[in-house]
């Protein structure tokens, strides 16, 4: 039995994670949970699963959960409460499946312990990548992408040779406005912005889909997760999501990873890898599905990407500010205070203002990402 904890427990990814673990509780033990508010979906997965630890964000949520939770559960709460879920659980494998840069002191707290990670958190290495993938290889861990773009690019590596890699192609939906121009982007609502067209997801990386900063956080993470320059990576709008992601190869050959887009797949196999098991999504047709259509990328359309690409290559603290002042942007766009086009014009101006600092230590991490969220604040007042 492999023991596991599920940090995010409550969103999207968690939710899907948890289907796929309690598909399989033959082979796995739900040892910690955490989540940020949501203590009435937490105290039914709770019942369902009897981890022996779960996390909540506030101190008032944990007395609440405490109140009702099973004897032989211990509830923690706080930063320091997840960070005791991610190393402290007695996890052989944890699902970092937070939203934000919140994901970073969690995950580096599991791999500090020795557990494997399956990492959803896109943002903890767009953070922080080079610390958190250098901890991870002194500590001999796998760090197995969740991402549905990442997975699949996984899949396409798997016994290859790297020497023969030439370029990852990863496919971007295009988001919920992909059929507008910039101009029509002008008044756009939050309930249109969160419709994406092929995932049910989180409202984040709806938010950021549409923008196609999902892309650019993607771009980056990929630099890290596979170890491969910005000069090798592109991307494609693929609008059916079918086709996850690519890699070619020196001879021209383009491998692929295809499916039905539902999320529980790559979850399953980050988790089971390198084995695969038979998986409740629905298999995909190819007859039925007919066509799949490519279109190039339009940088001047997406300036979220062509600024993560120019953050990605300026290295060191700049991608953690790309990070810090989107997450705000978004936030600040979900409850209303600015526009959807406030949030590039938002992540520009904090990059434009910022100094990068290579090499970063954690400490200056954490520094530069408080103050990118103070100015992302500041901007666009009205
Ligand atoms: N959803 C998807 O299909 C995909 C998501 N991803 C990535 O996976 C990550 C998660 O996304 P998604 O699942 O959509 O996000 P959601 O918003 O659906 O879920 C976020 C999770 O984080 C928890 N959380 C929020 N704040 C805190 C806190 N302070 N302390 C502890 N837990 C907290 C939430 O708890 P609560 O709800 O209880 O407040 C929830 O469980 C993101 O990085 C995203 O980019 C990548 C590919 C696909
Ligand atoms: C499912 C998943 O991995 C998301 O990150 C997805 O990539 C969003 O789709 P687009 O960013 O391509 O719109
Ligand atoms: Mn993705």
């Amino acid at each position: 039995m492999k023991k596991v904890a599920v940090l995010g427990s409550t969103g999207s990814i968690g939710t899907q994670t948890l289907d796929v673990l309690s598909r399989a509780l033959d082979r796995y033990e739900v040892v910690g949970l955490a989540a940020g508010s949501n203590v009435e979906l937490l105290l039914t997965q709770i019942q369902q699963f009897k981890p022996r630890i779960v996390s909540i964000a506030s101190k008032e949520a944990a007395e609440k959960l405490a109140l009702q939770v099973p004897s032989g559960t211990k509830i923690v709460y706080g930063e320091e409460g997840l960070n005791e879920v991610a190393g402290q659980s007695g996890a052989q494998y944890v699902v970092c499946a937070l939203v934000g840069s919140l994901g970073l002191t969690s995950t580096l707290a599991a791999i500090e312990a020795g557990a494997d990670i399956g990492l959803a958190n896109k943002e903890t290495l767009v953070t922080a990548g080079h610390i958190v993938m250098k901890r991870a290889k002194e500590k001999g861990i796998a760090i197995i992408p969740v991402d549905s773009e990442h997975s699949a690019i996984f899949q396409c590596l798997n016994g290859e040779d790297r020497k023969a890699v030439k370029r990852l192609l990863l496919t971007a939906s295009g988001g919920s406005f992909r059929d507008r121009t910039r101009e029509e982007l002008q008044g756009v609502t939050v309930a249109q912005a969160l419709q994406h067209p092929n995932w049910s997801m989180g409202a984040k990386v709806t938010i950021d889909s549409a923008t196609m900063a999902n892309k650019g956080l993607e771009v980056i993470e990929a630099r890290w997760l596979f170890d491969i320059d910005y000069d090798s990576i592109d991307v494609v709008i693929h609008p059916e999501s079918i086709i996850h992601s690519m890699v070619e190869y020196v001879d021209t050959s383009v491998i692929a990873q295809l499916g039905n887009p539902d999320m529980r797949v790559p979850i399953q196999y980050a988790l089971t890898y390198p084995e695969r098991i038979v998986s409740p999504a629905s298999p995909l047709d190819l007859i039925k599905q007919g066509t799949l259509h490519f279109r190039p990328m339009d940088f001047e359309r997406y300036p979220c990407l062509r600024l993560a690409f120019e953050a990605g290559r300026s290295g060191g603290t700049a991608t953690t500010v790309f990070n810090a002042a989107n997450e705000v942007a978004v936030s600040r766009f979900l409850s209303g205070e600015i526009a959807f086009l406030a949030i590039e014009g938002i992540i520009e101006q904090v990059l434009t203002r910022h100094s990068v600092i290579p090499s970063p230590e954690l400490e200056t991490i954490h520094q530069i990402d408080a103050w990118a969220r103070a100015e992302a604040q500041l901007l666009y007042r009205a």
